[in-house]
């Protein structure tokens, strides 16, 4: 079993990590992308799936009972920054399924049906991201990368000097712009999204919960936008009296508030991929 690095939780964590895979042929395993199976990197574009991951994710969903990437990015574009065609087809050959929710669940793709459903741009989008440029002009923030989503917008700093300082101070702005254009903010790793309201991860883990019936569930990750998913899974547990395992992945500098509701703490990607290797290795010894 993999290191669990959570101060003071250690004893809970272990419990958890045994319960999970006790129960792993009728678990969902649930994950993040970015931060938990791929590497934080500068340039979004250039995010990649950790070059093990996919062998890691064929080995587990052969003792588990489905896979989710539940992430902020357009459900197609982490298709192929992921390399998730070949995965579904190996989890294919072994009758199990991978899903995908994309924009914090407001498009799906699975491996039985290889197409992305969603809705259309909000009402408003348009309209906000035409008023972006001068908003980041009044701030001095005109470097910032912009990340145009379909159904949403990214404002990135990581690659400016003093980028969390930068989201401090457009954070107050572009709430008020979002608003005016009935949109809302969804704040990330050095980076400020804009969006419609009314989904977040959370909600995709209800579809999960409500299409696969699973028995138990483990969920993977890093960032903000993973508390609604978080949430949403322990509140299932409580409810269906059934073992859950929430894994931070921790980023290596300062710990965020999803660290607070986490059962164990891994090491990033590497970590997470350790403990789902662990968790295959002790589903199979039954
Ligand atoms: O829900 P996730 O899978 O974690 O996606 C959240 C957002 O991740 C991406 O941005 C983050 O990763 C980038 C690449 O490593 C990094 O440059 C950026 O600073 C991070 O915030 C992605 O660009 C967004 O679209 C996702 O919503």
């Amino acid at each position: 079993m993999p290191e669990l690095q959570r101060d003071g939780s250690t004893d809970v964590g272990e419990q958890k990590y045994a319960a999970v895979a006790a129960a792993a042929a009728d678990a969902l395993v649930g994950l993040d992308f970015d931060g938990t199976l791929s590497p934080i990197v500068v340039d979004p574009s250039a995010a990649r799936i950790h070059p093990d991951a996919a062998d890691v994710l064929i080995a587990l969903g052969a003792r588990v009972k489905a896979l989710a990437i539940v992430t902020g990015r357009p459900a197609g574009q982490v298709v192929e920054l992921g390399g998730l065609d070949a995965i579904a087809d190996a989890l294919a050959e072994m009758g199990k399924e991978l899903y995908v929710f994309g924009q914090y669940g407001n498009e799906r793709w699975s491996g039985s049906d290889r197409v992305v459903v969603g809705p259309p741009p909000p009402e408003g989008l348009a309209a906000f991201e035409e008023a972006l440029p001068a908003l980041l002009e009044s701030q001095g923030v005109q470097e910032a990368y912009i990340e145009e989503k379909g159904l949403a917008v990214g404002v990135h700093t990581r690659r400016l000097p003093d980028p969390d300082g930068l989201v401090e101070r457009l954070l107050p702005e572009m709430t008020a712009l979002a608003a005016e254009h009935g949109l809302m903010i969804e704040p990330g790793k050095q980076v400020i999204e804009v969006r419609a309201p009314g989904m977040h991860k959370g909600h995709a883990i209800d579809t999960l919960v409500d299409e696969v019936s699973p028995r138990a569930i483990v969920f993977g990750g890093d960032d903000l936008g993973d508390i609604e998913a978080f949430e949403a899974i322990r509140k299932w547990g409580e409810r269906a009296s059934a073992p859950t395992l929430l894994v931070y992945a921790h980023p290596g500098l300062d710990r965020g508030p999803l660290a607070e509701l986490a059962d164990v703490e891994v090491d990033g990607v590497e970590g997470v991929l350790g403990l789902l290797r662990g968790l295959t290795a002790a589903a199979a010894e039954g």
